[in-house]
């Protein structure tokens, strides 16, 4: 089985805009919400791309509510840990093409639902992939992916998706993948990273401290992905963006998909990076059949 942990997810609330003043009343032009959140958002596109996957983290209050409800209309199934606090609300602002993301602040999670997490966890079995994507909230230390790593039941493949410190400690763990972006890169070594071969030199680093695989997204700039035998280039698609937020967890979504059909990595990476740009070029995260369209367009190329 497939499970996704979002330990910090959130209601998105997407307001679209024809013009934005600091310090005045704006008009929305349109707005929508959206169950939201890493983790959540890999378990839609697993959805959209044909697999099932179990949805874990955390939810409360009426945000939560709705969150849990729009993923079992989606028919996805969902073990999510209620907290008393709302899930967090995330605004994310469109004005004409500049996308602007406010973040909210987790709600309070106790000591008694971390250990009902950490029991959760354990009856993970050999086989299972697990997808841990997001921020760390605050009730929690920034190592606690290491330390859920840690505790993991032996065999259990892990995806991590997160950033900063939470990233750090956890690839002393030995995640099977990682994807961090290339700003996060540059933010966690505190570098600029001037081209490809440093941004390959960097990715290997992260790979000594402990990932086994890194895949390094750059936008619309392509992909490297740093195996333990070799590093690949896969270059975007083109198109129009319509909606960033998302795209770096289809990327995941199509990735973890490529895994539990047992492409080889290359395959995965080619399709990870068609789910991401999918879910770029559309309102929504990508469907099937818009990840098709693209996969023709993606060569990945053996650097090393
Ligand atoms: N401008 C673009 N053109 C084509 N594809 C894109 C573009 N931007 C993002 N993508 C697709 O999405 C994938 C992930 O993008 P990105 O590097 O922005 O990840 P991220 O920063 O984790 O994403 P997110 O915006 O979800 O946080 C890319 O590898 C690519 O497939
Ligand atoms: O604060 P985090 O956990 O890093 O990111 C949360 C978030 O921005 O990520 C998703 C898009 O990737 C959104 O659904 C959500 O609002």
């Amino acid at each position: 089985m497939i499970y996704t942990l979002t330990l910090n997810p959130s209601l998105d609330y997407i307001i679209q805009l024809k013009s934005f003043q600091e310090g005045k009343v704006n008009l929305s032009e349109s707005e929508h919400k959206l169950p939201g959140g890493k983790g959540i958002n890999v378990s839609q596109v697993l959805k959209n791309l044909g697999h099932e996957s179990v949805a874990l983290g955390f939810l409360g209050g009426f945000t939560g509510d709705f969150i849990h409800k729009e993923l079992l209309k989606k028919d996805i199934k969902c073990d999510f840990i209620q907290l008393k606090e709302d899930t967090r609300i995330n605004v994310k602002m469109k004005n004409k093409n500049v996308e602007t993301e406010i973040n909210g602040n987790s709600p309070k999670i106790g000591e008694d639902k971390k250990e009902e997490l950490f029991k959760q966890l354990e009856k993970l079995e050999k086989g299972d992939i697990l997808v841990m994507a997001g921020s760390v909230p605050l009730s929690f230390e920034s190592d606690i992916y290491e330390k859920i790593l840690a505790a993991l039941p032996e065999g259990v493949k892990v995806i991590l998706d997160t950033k900063g410190k939470a990233l750090e400690s956890a690839v002393k763990a030995k995640p099977y993948l990682i994807k961090p972006n290339h700003h996060e890169l540059e933010e966690l070594f505190d570098v600029k990273i001037q081209n490809k071969n440093e941004l390959i030199e960097y990715g290997q680093k992260l790979q000594k401290m402990g990932a086994k695989n890194v895949a390094i997204s750059m936008a619309g700039d392509g992909a490297f992905l740093i195996t333990e035998d070799a590093v690949y280039f896969g270059n975007v698609p083109k198109g129009v963006v319509i909606n960033s937020v998302g795209a770096g967890d289809s990327m995941v979504g199509g990735f973890t998909a490529g895994i539990a059909e047992g492409l080889s990595i290359g395959d995965c990476f080619s399709r990870g990076i068609a789910a991401g740009s999918a879910s770029a070029f559309s309102k929504n995260l990508c469907t099937l059949s818009e990840v098709e369209n693209l996969i023709n367009e993606i060569k990945i190329e053996k650097i090393n």
